[in-house]
């Protein structure tokens, strides 16, 4: 839910989409999957003013009587009601999305429209349940969950999307009608009723608990009160924050939280460059990362270099990552290996084994589970065949990465650990993943996370490097894990990590911490909430 109503317009044209269906034009659909989507192809006034004329002020309530509601679901809003129950089964919205669209035959504007309705739900999920419970006048637990999506997705229009009172009530009771039956349509059209009596604000005022604490700010921003919590001490344990200037940083980042990532893209060096990005795509070169463009629009999908693999969509803070680890010192003699012992689904494998073999090394990219390795392999072929042509290899293998460092000691000039984590840096991406996962989720991977670092320092050869990453700030899944993995040994040191980091231009990139570590931030950089940490094995 945007703060305003452009914070929702975006590069790809989709408030005008929003807007034109906001209208009200209520051609009826062939139901759920027939059809296009209303006003497709209509030429009507959308942009700015109108957007804003449906969001300023108290709302207009719909006249229109429950009986002579559209008793059909519109595609757009079908398919984000799909993405919503598929995620309630346990499926990642990210990945699911492509699939839905592909099945409800949506591009272009539709398909950023259901991508915004789908997505910004499920971010805005705790808010609206809020709302939903006032407006309801009963508890969640006594609304039947499919109901329940139905009406979070007329809320997001509502409150989040600005599409007008009188479309948004229809279609929303229209798909309660479709999904759950005219029983349904009669109390989803009740609930919209109040729920379109209050504005943004007057929402906030209503169902936001006072005090500013965790608990306000969770509604607020609507993130679980422990991911709060836990992101308040992060800001602080990672010196981002002091006590005097938390809150608002706090606010900061969980306002970025919400805020879609712009799209961008990493041209994998030796197969594709910025240049040939630009030309290709509605992009323009990264500020931060001297490997990546920022698509303006357009569907990443559409080119070429990333459809042969030469390129790939990646957040930059991971295109930094790579390039920070590439950098590093290693001793001279350190053998013409590298290792990423987290590989799956490859992102950072792809720029972290063109730079292997730009510098006449080969990569091993390990992987346990079988279905990620496969991803793996995928996403590395067109590396694998660039570096058969200069004399080098890409490996994928599946297998456990615990067991790497003893199996193969002081074999790699250099390692990654992309530990599996809570992901609490990529909530902006992972919509759903702020919900789904638990406190005692980060106990629970602390093992996983010192095992593979404790591996990783036995497979490092002296004087080579290993970077510990993680897409997430947690203090206990970053420092902590850190700080004991080397307290334990005397083999390895902590190295400043944070001169390895610069921009486009060579720049230092600045607000990184006060060192050795490095954390990225969503409302600082743009980028992931990702840490690292470098250590070196001693000559
Ligand atoms: C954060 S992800 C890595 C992301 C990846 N580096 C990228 O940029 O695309 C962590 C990965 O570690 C894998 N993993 C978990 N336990 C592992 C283990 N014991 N050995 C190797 N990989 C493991 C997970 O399956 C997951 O694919």
């Amino acid at each position: 839910m945007p703060r305003d109503a452009s914070r929702w317009r975006p590069r790809t044209g989709r408030a005008a989409s929003a807007s034109r269906r906001g209208s009200g034009s209520m051609a009826e659909q062939g139901g759920p999957s027939g059809g296009r989507p209303e006003g497709r192809g209509r030429q009507r006034p959308s942009g700015p003013d109108r957007a804003r004329g449906g969001a300023r002020g108290p709302r207009r309530r719909s006249a229109t009587a429950p009986s002579a509601r559209t008793r059909r679901a519109e595609p757009t809003r079908f398919a984000a009601y799909t993405l919503l129950r598929g995620v309630a089964d346990g499926a990642y919205a990210n990945l699911e999305l492509p699939a839905i669209l592909r099945r409800h035959r949506l591009d272009g504007r539709d398909a950023a429209f259901a991508t915004e309705l789908g997505f910004g739900t499920i971010r805005w999920q705790g808010f609206y349940d809020a709302v939903i419970a006032d407006a309801a006048g009963r508890p969640l637990t006594r609304i039947d969950p499919q109901v329940l999506d139905v009406l979070r997705l007329g809320a997001h229009q509502l409150l989040g999307m600005r599409v007008a009172t009188h479309a948004a009530a229809d279609q929303t009771v229209g798909l309660a009608t479709v999904v759950a039956g005219a029983g349904a349509g009669g109390f989803v059209n009740a609930v919209m009723r109040r729920v379109s009596e209050r504005d943004l604000e007057q929402w906030r005022e209503a169902v936001v608990p006072p005090g500013g604490g965790a608990v306000s700010l969770g509604v607020r921003h609507s993130h679980p009160e422990w991911v709060v919590t836990a992101l308040r001490a992060s800001l602080l344990g990672h010196g981002r924050a002091t006590a005097a200037t938390v809150d608002a940083e706090l606010e900061a980042l969980l306002e970025a939280d919400n805020d879609p990532p712009r799209v961008h893209l990493v041209a994998r060096p030796g197969l594709s460059s910025v240049a040939e990005l630009v030309a290709a795509a509605d992009a323009e070169p990264s500020a931060l990362s001297p490997l990546g463009v920022v698509l303006r629009g357009g569907d990443p999908g559409a080119v070429a270099a990333v459809r042969e693999g030469r390129a790939a969509v990646q957040d930059e803070g991971s295109q930094l990552l790579a390039v920070a680890l590439a950098r590093a010192e290693v001793a001279p003699g350190a053998p013409a290996r590298w290792l990423d012992l987290c590989a799956g689904p490859g992102g950072k494998a792809g720029v972290l084994g063109a730079l292997a073999v730009e510098a006449g090394a080969d990569l091993t990219a390990v992987e346990v589970s079988p279905h990620r390795a496969e991803l793996v392999r995928r996403t590395l072929a067109a590396l694998g065949r660039h570096a058969d042509g200069l004399g080098r290899r890409i490996e994928v293998r599946t297998a456990d990465g615990r067991e790497l460092g003893e199996d193969e000691p002081e074999a790699y000039a250099r390692v990654l650990v992309d530990a599996p984590c809570t992901g609490l840096g990529a909530l902006r991406r992972r919509p759903e993943a702020r919900w789904r996962r638990q406190p005692s989720d980060v106990a629970a991977l602390a093992p996983l996370q010192r095992a593979l670092l404790a591996s990783a320092l036995d497979a490092v050869a002296p004087g080579g490097v290993i970077g510990y990453a993680t897409c997430s700030p947690h203090i206990a899944e970053t420092r902590f894990v850190v700080s004991d993995v080397v307290k334990r040994r005397r083999d390895v040191e902590v190295v400043d990590a944070r001169e390895l980091f610069t921009d486009a231009a060579g720049r230092p990139v600045p607000g990184l911490g006060d060192g050795p570590y490095v954390q990225l931030w969503p409302h600082v950089h743009g980028t992931d909430a990702m840490f690292f940490a470098l250590v070196r094995k001693l000559t």
